[in-house]
Order: structure tokens, then C-alpha cells, then sequence
């Protein structure tokens, strides 16, 4: 690979070094393996307000931009759509319902494929293709698998992606059929899924590229830069996102660290990883002190992070304490009050992203966020992601108990009838 001699892997657990021409996997002992590559010890942050003004694909790239901080890659091997560049968004009654005044929303369901996902995907997917990968692979929930299958495409790759049988949302689904990667539909949850493709990119030589790959993680650093770019590299005191397989929070964490150490931020915003109650593992292990981890069955109406067994356990755990952060769990109530709050404001997400606003709530009520704080809430998927959600939300059985629901109504084409039903409004 051209330029990869000042880039190397090792298994953080045990320190050995690991191969970089290949799928980056489990080292022997179990650890996973850790992107190690000179890193800006000083960065003028004017280079980025330059290049964010620029035509040349890389600078227009919201990760690629980002460049100091990500494994030196060839740059003729890049597979980039461009991703990022996503918004911050300040919404009144959102900032009312969570008790937050200085709540801003990133949000990640407008990179390419509709998730965050993108970002870990475009440097990954590079990877693959610089090693010369012949096929590129992973377990998913569903947004992976999207983003595996639409950058697979474009770098002339088969894809392989196994999918919880009826588990996730029909239009994630769709993405990865219409794009064209081979669905292998598993017989039981993510967990058993993402086991059974690490074990299979051992054995058939498959590129994995889920989370576990620390070229994902190198990607989604750049949520947390471009975010403190766009906030003129002043942190807010809180970063509060969703947790699922607890890539992202590995990522952010190590973003964090990293720049601070080249001098971009002077102090480091704290974490708060938002689990839902049904699915969290993390949430529990962080109760005990982390003093044990414990995989467990899990079940939430947010199936993005439906996730029992997170890859990046020993990662996150690592960036809750580098960020003095904090773990919490929402119950499905509270993602779907939050989501439709969220819907309702113009701006949406997916049911998973709204974990994290309902977090905020929560975590303003307990005094643990001060309401004079700032804080960006992560939204990590698009609204049209879970189209199902939203039906059952709205007109199923248990609508009319919910807040905020909004029920079509079907008139004859009469103005008299229509008169009927906007009597309220017109
Ligand atoms: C929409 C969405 N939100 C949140 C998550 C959780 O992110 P992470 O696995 O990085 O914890 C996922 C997938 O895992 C997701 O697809
Ligand atoms: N929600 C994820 C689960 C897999 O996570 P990954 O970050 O390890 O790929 C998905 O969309 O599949």
C-alpha cells in the first residue's frame, strides 16, 4: 500500500502488533486491534476553514477534510461520496421538552445513506480496497449494511451482509437489496449475526467492516471534529449520543483525546451514551463501576441498537472515563415521545437517534446536565430509515394513549366535507 509505512495495528489488550494488509480482526488473545499512526502535535485551524470552501473532493468530504486525523491511505483508492458536512440544529420546543435552552442537534441521518454510518465507511471501505480486499462483509441492525452495501458499489466490490431474520426496519432492508449487496438473512439476533461473521471473515477471507474495524472508528472521529469545527472548536460541556455495538463512543472518545493533544480544544466535553432500557448492557456495567461486563438478550422498539453484546465494550468504557462521562438507559416510552418530538420539530430522526434527546431530558431532571449547560445531542439516523415506527406510532393500537400522534383522515371530494375536518385551522 503506498502510503501506509507510518501506519500500524495492535491488539490493545496485549500490545502485540498486528497485520495492516488485511481485515483488521481479534488479535489471538482476544483484544481488538488499534490504528496507531502519527498524529498533528499542533494544527492551525484556519487549514480547515480553507478547505471547507474548497472544490477538491477530499476537502469537500465533512471526514476527509479531516485528514491529520485519519490513517494515511492512497489517496487514488478513496471511495468517498462525499460524506458529512451534517447540520446543527436548535429547535425552541426541543429545548422546552428536555429543559436544555442551549440544545443544538448534529445531525447524521443526512450523510449519504441516511446514518453516521458513511463516515467510518468511506476510510474503511478505502482500506479494503488499498489491500486489495476481494469482498467486503458485516453483521447489521441495518444502517451498516446500507452503508457496506452503497460503498461497496461504488469501489467494485461484492458485499456480504447478514441481517437478524425480520429484525430490522424494511427500509434499511431495501437499501442494501436496491444497492445490490448478497443479503444473508441469519436465524436470531444481531449478537448471533455479528458472531457469525467474525467468524466468517476468519475462515473465507472476508473484508469485515463493521465497528470492530479500527479504520470505522478512524471515520467516525470526524463527527466530534467537524462538530467542534462548526462551534469554532469551543466544546460544548456535554456530546450525549446513542449506544448500541458502542462504536461511536469509542470513536469520540479517542477524537476527544486526540484534539485536545494537537491543541484545537483546550478542555474535553463529557460523554453521556444513551442506551435503551431493553438493551444495555453498557448502562449496566457502568452502574457496577465497571467493575463486569455481562452480554445479556435485548429487546427495544429502537432496533438500530438492539444490541446485547457491544464489540466495543473495552473501547467505551475506556472513553467514559478519559471524558468523566456517564452512561443512561430510556425506556421505549421515552425514545418514542422523543422521536415523535423530534419528527415534530421538522427536523427527525430514526427511533435510535431519539435516545439520545430523551437522554437529555432525563439527565436535566436528575441534575446531572445543568440546564445553563451546552449540549449537542447526536441524531444518527434519518427519519425514512423506520417508516414502520412511525405507522405503529401513530395508528396503531396504542395511539391514542400517546402524545403528539397524527392520524390521517379520509373525506369525500367535497369542499362541505372538507370544511368538516379543518373546521380548527381554516
Ligand atoms: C441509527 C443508529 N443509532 C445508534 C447506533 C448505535 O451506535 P454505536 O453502535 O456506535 O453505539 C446505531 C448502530 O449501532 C444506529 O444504526
Ligand atoms: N446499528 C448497527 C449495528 C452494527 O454496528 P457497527 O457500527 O459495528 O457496524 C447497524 O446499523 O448495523
Amino acid at each position: 500500500m503506498a502510503s501506509s509505512g507510518s501506519m500500524h495495528l495492535v491488539c490493545d489488550a496485549c500490545g502485540r502488533v498486528l497485520p495492516a494488509d488485511r481485515s483488521p480482526g481479534r488479535c489471538s488473545c482476544g483484544g481488538l486491534p488499534e490504528l496507531v499512526f502519527a498524529l498533528p502535535e499542533s494544527i492551525d485551524p484556519a487549514v480547515y476553514d480553507r478547505r471547507r470552501g474548497g472544490l477538491d473532493p477530499l476537502d469537500r468530504s465533512g471526514v476527509w477534510r479531516y485528514r491529520e486525523f485519519l490513517p494515511p491511505l492512497p489517496p487514488d483508492q478513496i471511495v468517498t461520496r462525499p460524506e458529512g458536512n451534517t447540520n446543527l440544529y436548535s429547535a425552541a420546543a426541543l429545548s422546552t421538552w428536555t429543559g436544555c435552552p442551549h440544545l443544538l442537534l448534529k445531525h447524521e441521518g443526512e450523510n449519504p445513506t441516511g446514518s453516521f454510518k458513511d463516515r467510518g465507511m468511506t476510510v474503511a471501505t478505502s482500506h479494503a480496497r488499498a489491500v486489495g480486499a476481494r469482498v467486503v462483509a458485516c453483521a447489521s441492525t441495518g444502517n451498516t449494511s446500507a452503508s457496506v452495501a452503497a460503498y461497496a458499489a461504488m469501489a467494485g466490490l461484492p458485499a456480504v451482509v447478514f441481517l437478524p431474520e425480520g429484525k430490522i426496519s424494511a427500509a434499511k432492508l431495501g437499501q442494501a437489496i436496491a444497492y445490490g449487496a448478497r443479503i444473508v438473512q441469519v436465524r436470531g439476533d444481531f449478537d448471533s449475526a455479528m458472531r457469525l461473521v467474525q467468524e466468517a471473515s476468519q475462515e473465507l477471507g472476508l473484508y469485515l467492516l463493521n465497528s470492530i474495524n479500527p479504520f470505522r472508528l478512524a471515520g467516525q472521529k470526524t463527527i466530534v471534529i467537524e462538530l467542534l469545527h462548526q462551534l469554532c472548536w469551543e466544546p460544548p460541556d456535554w456530546i450525549v449520543l446513542p449506544g448500541g455495538n458502542l462504536g461511536n463512543t469509542a470513536a469520540f472518545g479517542t477524537a476527544i483525546v486526540e484534539l485536545e493533544a494537537a491543541g484545537l480544544i483546550r478542555r474535553r466535553p463529557r460523554l453521556a451514551v444513551i442506551q435503551a432500557e431493553g438493551a444495555s448492557p453498557f448502562y449496566r456495567a457502568y452502574r457496577n463501576g465497571f467493575a463486569s461486563f455481562s452480554p445479556e438478550p435485548a429487546e427495544t422498539v429502537a432496533s438500530a441498537i438492539r444490541i446485547g453484546n457491544p464489540v466495543s465494550y473495552d473501547r467505551a468504557r475506556r472513553s467514559i472515563l478519559e471524558t468523566d462521562g456517564v452512561v443512561e438507559i430510556v425506556t421505549d416510552d421515552e425514545i418514542l415521545e422523543a422521536k415523535a418530538r423530534v419528527d415534530r420539530s421538522g427536523i427527525g430522526c430514526e427511533p435510535a437517534s431519539a435516545a439520545s434527546v430523551a437522554g437529555v431530558r432525563k439527565l436535566v431532571r436528575s441534575g446531572v446536565i445543568m440546564p445553563g449547560q451546552r449540549v449537542v445531542a447526536l441524531l444518527t439516523g434519518h427519519l425514512l430509515k423506520d417508516p414502520d415506527t412511525v405507522m405503529a406510532y401513530h395508528l396503531g393500537p396504542e395511539a391514542e394513549h400517546r402524545p403528539m400522534t397524527n392520524r390521517p383522515v379520509t373525506i369525500e371530494p367535497t369542499v362541505a366535507a372538507l370544511r368538516g375536518v379543518l373546521s380548527d385551522v381554516a
